[in-house]
């Protein structure tokens, strides 16, 4: 791996303390970080290098599994960071902020590769890119990268305008946009499950695939996020976002090959492929739903316009439910019904997906009682299951049996881990392409609308439930149910 400098914007914030450090410090003991790099973390506060060590430090105790005091590598990975106060409104201080990088650079023989994380408001990022560009810091004879974080823009016209001032100051391929989504470890193994067994290559498809079902449901609700969450609703937080990504990848057919350019046009072929929606037809695809009070749990919660910062007559979506039509053009449309919300039963995020039974005439009266064969991708788990259908040979009955799998989770890198490591090594596959992020815009662009025009009912659902009943519909409507 390359040697670099890794420029951390928003070095003081949550972001940094929860994840960024805790995940750099992890890459470090597993080798993964290169041999000579230097991180500066930049803010406002005017803290020092040893400021910036110490609250490093805090963060690790409390975010780190890994972390022990007596850890005799924490010095030299704390020794490699440094810290530069900086107003990134501030065009002046890039010029001092370029110094000390180069200070650094030189004490360290590190080439000019320098990889710049905006761990900051949205609202920050085009002063900090068009800083970047205007003082110099990517004109390095080295690589440069930038690594965004979500929200991407708010709607279609505020995802475009951002993209365009991005590509002003970084080509596309340097710019590595987060969907911590695609750094979970079952979602990057979609792809190796499709494309690696026999036994789904030729099972996976639109000709033997009844339909898709992908849930994100959590049991939190708004927390302490009311300003954002009540603008965004499930719709932007969740849906244009995590839960596209995954049918995206759920969906897509096999790449040429594997590389970030060939898998990320296989998604945006899908984007493609997916139906637009039209307004008359909405309430047959889309539920939204707030969360009303109920219990988690066992304990009692209030509902979502009870919360604190939420006013008393929020229409805000804390649920979302769809029914999509993905339509190969070589084959029939695949249905995906996708549901995320906040205070639903459990946490838990799955993708089913349930096959046809094509062999119903000739067990009539008996396997169409038993379940269908179902594939079962937990997300958050770490784990999968595959139902098959065997005859009991006490009942003679035909009866479900299911094979499962557990990743250790322990052993596996978390999903930080998995995205940084590739950022630093320059492979995109795991990133949001813009193309893939302008389709799910346009896609749900009409649906942002219709919210706001209040075309469609908005539906409360008990916290501690699976969501609106309405959302049932949605799949009965063509002889399926929730799994
Ligand atoms: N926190 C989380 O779990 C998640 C966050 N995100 C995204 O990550 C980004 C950062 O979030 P988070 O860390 O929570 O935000 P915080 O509000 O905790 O941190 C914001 C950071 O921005 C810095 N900052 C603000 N204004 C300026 C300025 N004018 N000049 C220089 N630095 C400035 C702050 O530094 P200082 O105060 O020292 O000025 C601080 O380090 C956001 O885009 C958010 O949506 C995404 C997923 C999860
Ligand atoms: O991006 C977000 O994701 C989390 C859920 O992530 P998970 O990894 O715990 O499944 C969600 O709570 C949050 O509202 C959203 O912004």
């Amino acid at each position: 791996m390359d040697p670099l400098t890794f420029v951390l914007f928003g070095a003081t914030g949550d972001l940094a303390k929860r994840k960024i450090f805790p995940t750099l410090y992890h890459l470090f003991l597993d080798g993964k970080l290169p041999a000579s790099f230097s991180v500066i973390g930049l803010g406002r506060r005017e803290w020092t290098d040893n400021v910036l060590r110490t609250h490093i430090k805090e963060s690790l105790n409390h975010f780190s599994k890994r972390f022990s005091e007596e850890c005799s590598r924490m010095d030299t990975f704390l020794d490699a960071i440094h810290y530069v106060p900086l107003d990134v409104t501030d065009q002046e201080s890039y010029n001092h902020l370029l110094k000390q990088i180069q200070k650094r650079e030189a004490e360290h023989s590190i080439p000019e590769n320098r990889l710049f994380y905006l761990s900051v408001a949205p609202d920050l990022i085009d002063t900090i890119t068009t800083n970047i560009q205007k003082s110099g810091l990517g004109d390095g004879k080295g690589w440069k990268r930038l690594i965004i974080e979500k929200p991407f823009g708010s709607d279609l016209t505020s995802a475009q305008l951002l993209n365009k001032k991005l590509t002003s100051a970084f080509e596309e391929s340097e710019i590595y946009r987060i969907d911590h989504y695609l750094g979970k470890s079952m979602v990057q193994n979609l792809e190796v499950l499709k494309f690696a067994n026999p036994i789904f290559q030729s099972s996976w498809n639109p000709e033997n695939i009844s339909n898709v079902q992908i849930t994100a449901s959590e049991t939190v609700g708004v927390e302490d996020r009311a300003s954002y969450y009540d603008r965004a609703g499930a719709i932007r937080d969740m849906f244009q976002n995590h839960m596209l990504q995954m049918l995206m990848m759920t969906a897509m057919q096999v790449p040429e090959q594997l590389n970030a350019s060939s898998i990320r046009q296989e998604k945006r072929k899908i984007m493609e492929f997916l139906q637009p929606l039209k307004k008359e037809d909405f309430n047959e695809h889309i539920v939204r739903g707030q969360y009303g009070p109920g219990k988690i749990n066992g304990t009692p919660v209030v509902g979502y316009r009870e919360e604190p910062g939420i006013e008393a007559v929020s229409q805000n979506d804390t649920f979302i439910a769809a029914r999509l039509f993905v339509h190969y053009p070589d084959s029939g449309p695949v249905p995906f019904y996708i549901r995320t919300g906040k205070r639903m039963k459990e946490k838990s995020t799955r993708i089913v997906i349930e096959f046809k039974n094509r062999n119903k005439d000739l067990y009539k009266g008996k396997i169409d009682q038993a379940e269908p064969n179902l594939l079962d991708i937990e997300i958050n788990k770490e784990g999968m299951s595959l139902q098959l259908n065997l005859k009991n040979p006490a009942t003679k009955q035909i009866e479900p049996i299911s094979f499962s799998f557990a990743a250790n989770a322990k052993e596996t890198p978390g999903e930080y881990e998995l995205l940084l490591y590739d950022a630093l090594r320059g492979d995109s596959t795991f990133f949001a392409h813009w193309e893939e992020v302008e389709l799910s815009w346009q896609w749900v662009q009409p649906i942002l609308e219709a919210f706001d025009e209040d075309l469609l009912p908005l539906h409360f659902y008990p916290s501690g439930s699976m969501g609106p009943e309405a959302a049932d519909r949605l799949l009965e409507k063509d002889g399926f149910t929730w799994w």
